[in-house]
């Protein structure tokens, strides 16, 4: 043990805690006790009473195999119990590493879903084999289903697949009705209504028929299996303690879990932020947290954390004026007992390119002060907004990594490898195989759609698809795969071995089907590095569905890891991080709030949420950018090539006092006219061409 860690170990870690903190973590004294609600501000150190408090939970003899934690991602989860075994251990020596290596029950509601339905899957009529479809998966499904249907090609246009799968995803989570739905959220398919219950009956049919569970399936089916009184009671009893972090995000089918779960509240520890709430568009439900103390009789014991660790107090002032006009929520005022620092400037440039030429710029300029490119980070509300800064640091030469772009698992080469995987693991899996029998030459969807039915049916997988004809040209390589199939699906070729056998069959269709073969190899590679990670092929291709890795290796090359990169992120992949500077891209109207989410008033709030979000990830500067002039893309030479935008709406006039605001001139715009105040005009439906 290091000198360091000895000290540590004669320090009470709950001395470190502020006495908000501390309650939350002593609340029950250790033992079994009623609901916790933690409301947290901004940067107030909710991950870290979490933290501190499983610790104490593990310190005070709770067995950690009884506890159940669910985070928001994998990672958050891993994160945690790490820290909490770090600090068990500070007090309790190195037993309690022993100890905290039994919080196997830790990760997101759909992993732990996934687990527990595999479990109880025989008692529920689910095959236990079934592979969990992602979000691109599910909406081939759904086409498929929709061409079934032969809705698809009337005169009138029928929504598209994706569209298709967002309502029903929306119904299923919101637990709602079609109808209202479509009146709220998607008024302009409310006239399909008839055709969309068929193709939604027929998408579930679908499902059931090949052995797949969609996302949203993860936590209906769990739902049900929770309103089965004896079921629900088996798997409650499990668990002495659940504790759920970023609750504000949960919905609505999460909170009847939660509830099927612990009836009474009792061991029930709940964290969040009513102000970080921003994932309404996928069904979730701020009413959770604002209705969990009164959810249970006697009412849920509600701590607030208030003092705000991470910013200075001048960013803190100026984010609590922005959520501050919001109108429904906890009020909670933050206080930052940091040393002061600059206001956070409102820098105001002509447009987009010298938006990016002032990030560049400061970032290089803070670098030569010391302070690392991944202590800095650009956030933005879509991803493709930051495009053209992307353009221009490879330029530069400064390197970055992007979170929130397209996922190293959307990328085709590394879809192919899994689905054939999951074709092998589920031979019923019709999206996979539909994908993974079409890479074979001669073999298109005619013969496919023939393989997949003598699959479906096929009581032994290796006999059927070995008696199958395929055409003369296509039987070569037919019968390599076949070997394939008949190599892995035993499973005895070990772990990750079998992925290894699927990448070698598939190297020459990945030479044949891509010129750049040699990066998308490096990918596959980095999938089995990946993969040794997993204990076998279905934790693997479980998790892996469930929370993808977001390298983003093939949009921008990703340095290595010990090299210093500046971070580019949507602000909802920011969830949860800090950085000590921040700049926000693109801050007007049309942008921040988006343009396609300014129709209702709780859109609005949302959008003002996640503006609230962007500006608490600072922890000593911030920058807000305002370009005035967008350029428009895809118009005639003849055209008005760029539009004007203005300010946030989320920064009034009357919070301009909490603001350096400063009109940054930049030499590539010395061309450009000084525009006059009250000059920019808001043209939000041109704002929406240039988006679109
Ligand atoms: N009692 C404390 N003493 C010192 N530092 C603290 C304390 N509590 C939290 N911090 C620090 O404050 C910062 C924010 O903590 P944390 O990330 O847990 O906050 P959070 O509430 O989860 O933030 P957010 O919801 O905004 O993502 C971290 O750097 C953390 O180490």
């Amino acid at each position: 043990m290091t000198t360091a860690t000895a000290l540590r170990t004669d320090s009470d870690p709950l001395e470190r805690l502020n006495p908000a903190q501390r309650a939350a973590v002593v609340h029950g004294g250790g033992g079994v006790a009623g609901p916790l609600l933690v409301i947290a501000g901004a940067g107030t150190g909710k991950t870290h009473t979490l933290v501190h408090r499983l610790a104490h939970l593990v310190r005070s003899g709770a067995d950690p195999r009884r506890i159940l934690l669910m985070t928001f991602s994998r990672r958050a989860a891993a994160e945690m119990v790490r820290r909490a075994e770090r600090l068990a251990v500070e007090t309790m020596g190195p037993t309690a590493e022993v100890l905290a290596r039994g919080l196997t029950w830790a990760g997101t509601f759909h992993a732990m879903g996934a687990r527990l339905l595999r479990e109880y899957a025989p008692a529920i009529g689910l095959d236990p084999g079934f592979t969990i479809h992602d979000r691109e998966d599910s909406a081939d499904l759904m086409a498929l289903a929709r061409h079934r249907l032969g809705v698809a090609g009337g005169p009138r246009r029928f929504p598209a697949k994706s569209t298709c799968l967002a309502i029903y995803s929306r119904a299923v989570n919101a637990r709602a009705p079609l109808d209202e739905v479509l009146r709220d959220a998607f008024p302009w398919c409310a006239e399909w209504h008839g055709e969309l219950k068929s193709l939604f009956a027929t998408y579930v049919e679908a499902k059931q028929a090949s052995a797949v569970l969609d996302y949203d399936d993860l936590l209906l089916y769990w739902h049900g299996l929770m309103q089965e009184a004896g079921l629900a009671a088996e798997i409650g009893g499990r668990f002495d303690h659940v504790l759920v972090d970023e609750y504000q995000d949960t919905n609505r089918l999460q909170s009847g879990i939660l509830l099927a779960l612990r009836p009474n509240g009792d061991g029930l520890t709940v964290v969040g932020d009513d102000a970080q709430s921003i994932y309404a568009f996928r069904a979730a439900e701020v009413r959770n947290i604002l209705d969990f103390p009164d959810a249970f009789s006697p009412r849920a014991t509600v701590v607030t954390l208030e003092q705000n660790y991470r910013s200075t107090p001048e960013i803190l002032a100026a984010a609590n004026a922005v959520i501050g006009e919001a109108t429904e929520g906890f009020r909670k005022e933050l206080r930052s007992d940091r040393p002061a620092g600059p206001r956070p400037r409102l820098a105001t440039v002509w447009d987009e390119a010298c938006q990016v030429d002032l990030i560049c710029r400061d970032v290089l300029a803070a670098r030569e002060e010391g302070l690392a490119l991944r202590e800095q980070a650009v956030l933005f509300r879509t991803a493709h907004h930051s495009g053209p800064l992307e353009v221009e640091l490879v330029r530069r030469n400064i390197p970055f990594v992007k979170f929130g772009g397209l996922k190293f698992l959307d990328a085709a080469h590394v879809k192919d490898v899994l689905a054939t995987l999951r074709l092998v693991q589920n031979p019923r899996d019709r999206v996979s195989g539909f994908r993974v029998l079409q890479l074979i030459p001669g073999i298109g969807a005619a013969t496919a759609t023939t393989v997949l039915d003598t699959l479906a049916d096929a009581a032994d997988p290796d006999e059927a698809l070995s008696a199958v004809r395929v055409p003369a040209r296509a039987n070569a390589q037919w019968q390599e795969f076949v070997a394939l199939f008949r190599q892995v699906r035993p499973g005895k070729l070990g772990w990750p071995g079998e992925l290894e056998a699927v990448r070698q069959w598939y190297e020459p269709h990945l030479e044949r089907r891509h010129d750049d073969a040699a990066p998308r190899r490096a990918d596959l590679l980095q999938l089995e590095a990946i993969a040794a990670g997993f204990g076998d092929r279905t934790r693997f291709l479980t998790e892996i569905t469930l929370d993808p890795p977001s390298a983003t290796s093939d949009e921008s090359g990703p340095p290595h890891r010990d090299e210093d990169y500046l971070i580019l992120s949507t602000i909802h992949s920011a969830k949860g991080q800090e950085w000590r500077r921040v700049h926000v891209l693109n801050g007007v109207d049309g942008c921040i709030p988006s343009d396609l989410a300014t129709g209702t008033s709780a859109e609005i709030n949302e959008e003002r949420r996640l503006f609230y979000v962007a500006m608490t990830r600072a922890r000593d500067e911030l920058t807000v950018i305002v370009p005035q002039r967008f350029y428009v893309h895809g118009q005639s030479k003849r055209g008005d090539r760029h539009v004007y935008a203005s300010r946030t709406r989320f920064i009034p006039d009357r919070l301009l006092g909490h603001f350096e605001v400063a009109r940054i001139p930049v030499a590539t715009a010395t061309a450009a006219p000084a525009l006059a105040t009250g000059a920019t005009v808001d043209l939000a439906s041109r704002m929406r061409a240039m988006w679109g």
